[in-house]
């Protein structure tokens, strides 16, 4: 018996039996029973008034009818309720997105909040070890507002004092199996606060036709597709240097066509050059004739290509060295997207030394000091592994599409992007569900963003094509195309 317990196990022991050396004996005090019931009617009144603070409209709804019907009776109360739900139901039909986010949310957040959050927050946190139960006390995160949107809960929590955000994103999975959705997005509000999502459905389930063709002439950003939260995802390509990676079929040609497709009216404009790098000869070759004499295929014409792009970006930073520090794209001096498919390629996979040197000194020049003159570019690989790829880390924007393994995800995306809910190895296979769905994680935001790029299929293609193709004959020094 005196033996020492570890932690608080001794306070649990108490014998009662009089042969023992020491007899642990509990202290009991009885606490008077008109104590324990102001405890209780205390904490009724403060749960109604906490109630009626938070969810007044919920609360009016419910307590009204029954307010009429008890002072004028149930034909009245009838006759007065009647009208006022039959306007909301016709309002509903008539005008869903108002009513929606007027009223249909909101009380789609408190029923929320009532029966799943609330009802199943103990168990949960406890069992997923963010709460603890110690001497029959509960120790529990905060669970704060519960907001819905069109396709996810957004939940405020105030974490226990020592917890920490990896506390909570190591246990995501916890949360989103506990609370019955299909993943769980942890972010920060504030210090000491988050932002629990639950998807509710996937917006992204279904996939996007091409988007129109802008009517206006813009340099970006180039709307590409959809975010997860329904706002269009424009994609920046002045100014920056962007990598897709994605298993095969994962859909970056969807996102390098997108790309180009809202880029057309600038390439006519002659704001925007287009010049591609094509060595599966897969891709681009598709429409060849929209890039001009910008168009390489051969590798030793993808080194020619992209040393030329070196070149001008020399030229240019030497005209510009002392009279402006960035670059506004003009009909003299256009911004140059330099399209790479399969960069690994020309990088990792290609044989000849000495041409993999000039293309990865190239790459390495034009995407360290290329954005400053108007010089970007965007790659596109399936193995993001540094022994692939290392210059990945001198693009400031990437793309993770459909990866094979999850340790990929922090590779392309940077450390700790999985765990803040960038789940790009669990995107769907099957092409329909999953092709074109993948994370963002821009330079300015720490937190990724689910998205889903437009379709832009064989028959698009060729309309851009028709619409936009533009003559091979001549390149930057005259030479014919490479
Ligand atoms: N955004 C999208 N929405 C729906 N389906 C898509 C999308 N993008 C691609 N697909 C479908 O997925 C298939 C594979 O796409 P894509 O060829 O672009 O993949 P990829 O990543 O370039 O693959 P690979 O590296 O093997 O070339 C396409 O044939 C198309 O049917």
């Amino acid at each position: 018996m005196f033996k020492k317990m570890p932690g608080e196990e001794s306070q649990r022991i108490v014998s009662t039996t009089p042969d023992t050396a020491v007899v642990f004996k509990p202290a009991v005090v009885t606490t008077p029973a008109f104590i324990t019931l102001a405890v209780f009617v205390a904490r009724l009144v403060a749960g109604l008034a906490r109630t009626i603070w938070r969810h007044p409209v919920a609360v009016a709804v419910a307590v009204a009818p029954l307010a009429l019907c008890w002072l004028y009776g149930w034909r009245a109360g009838l006759l007065l309720t009647v009208p006022p739900l039959t306007g909301l139901a016709t309002w509903a039909v008539l005008d869903r997105t108002s009513f929606a986010r007027l009223v249909g949310r909101r009380l789609l957040a408190w029923w929320r909040l009532v029966w799943i959050y609330r009802r199943l927050w103990q168990p949960v946190v406890i069992i997923s070890g963010l709460g603890k139960h110690l001497q029959g006390r509960d120790y529990l995160p905060r669970l704060g507002k519960v907001t819905c949107t069109a396709w996810a809960d957004l939940v405020t929590v105030r974490m226990l004092n020592g917890q920490t955000v990896k506390d909570w994103t190591d246990r995501a999975d916890h949360l989103a199996h506990g609370f019955g959705a299909p993943s769980c997005r942890v972010s920060v509000l504030k210090a000491g606060r988050l932002l629990l999502t639950f998807p509710r459905h996937d917006p992204l389930a279904d996939p996007l036709p091409a988007l129109p063709i802008p009517d206006r002439t813009s340099v970006g950003p180039v709307e590409i597709g959809k975010q997860e939260n329904g706002l269009p995802w424009r994609l920046k390509v002045h100014g920056t240097h962007i990598l897709v990676a994605g298993a095969t079929g994962a859909g970056k040609g969807s996102i390098i066509w997108s790309t180009i497709r809202g880029l057309l009216p600038a390439v006519q404009a002659g704001l925007v050059e287009l010049w591609a790098l094509d060595p599966k000869l897969m891709e681009l070759s598709f429409g060849r004739d929209l890039f001009g004499p910008r168009y390489a295929a051969t590798p030793e014409a993808c080194a020619d290509l992209l040393e030329q792009a070196v070149k001008v970006m020399q030229e240019r930073a030497a005209r510009f060295a002392g009279v402006q520090r960035s670059h506004t794209p003009t009909t003299q001096d256009p911004f140059i997207l330099v399209i790479v498919d399969e960069v690994a390629f020309l990088t990792a996979y290609q044989a000849d030394k000495h041409l993999r040197q000039r293309i990865t000194a190239a790459l390495a020049t034009l995407t360290t000091q290329g954005r400053a003159v108007g010089i970007g570019v965007l790659a596109a690989l399936q193995d993001p592994r540094k022994e692939v790829m290392n210059i990945r880390n001198l693009f400031p924007d990437k793309i993770a599409l459909r990866l094979d393994e999850s340790e990929q995800v922090d590779m392309v995306l940077g450390d700790g992007a999985r765990d803040r809910g960038a789940l790009a190895d669990q995107i769907s296979p099957d092409p329909a569900k999953g092709a074109g769905v993948g994370y963002v994680r821009l330079e300015a935001s720490p937190d990724p963003i689910r998205v889903r790029a437009a379709y832009v299929s064989d028959d698009d293609i060729h309309a851009m094509v028709s619409a936009f193709a533009r003559p091979r004959a001549f390149g930057i020094d005259g030479r014919e195309a490479l």
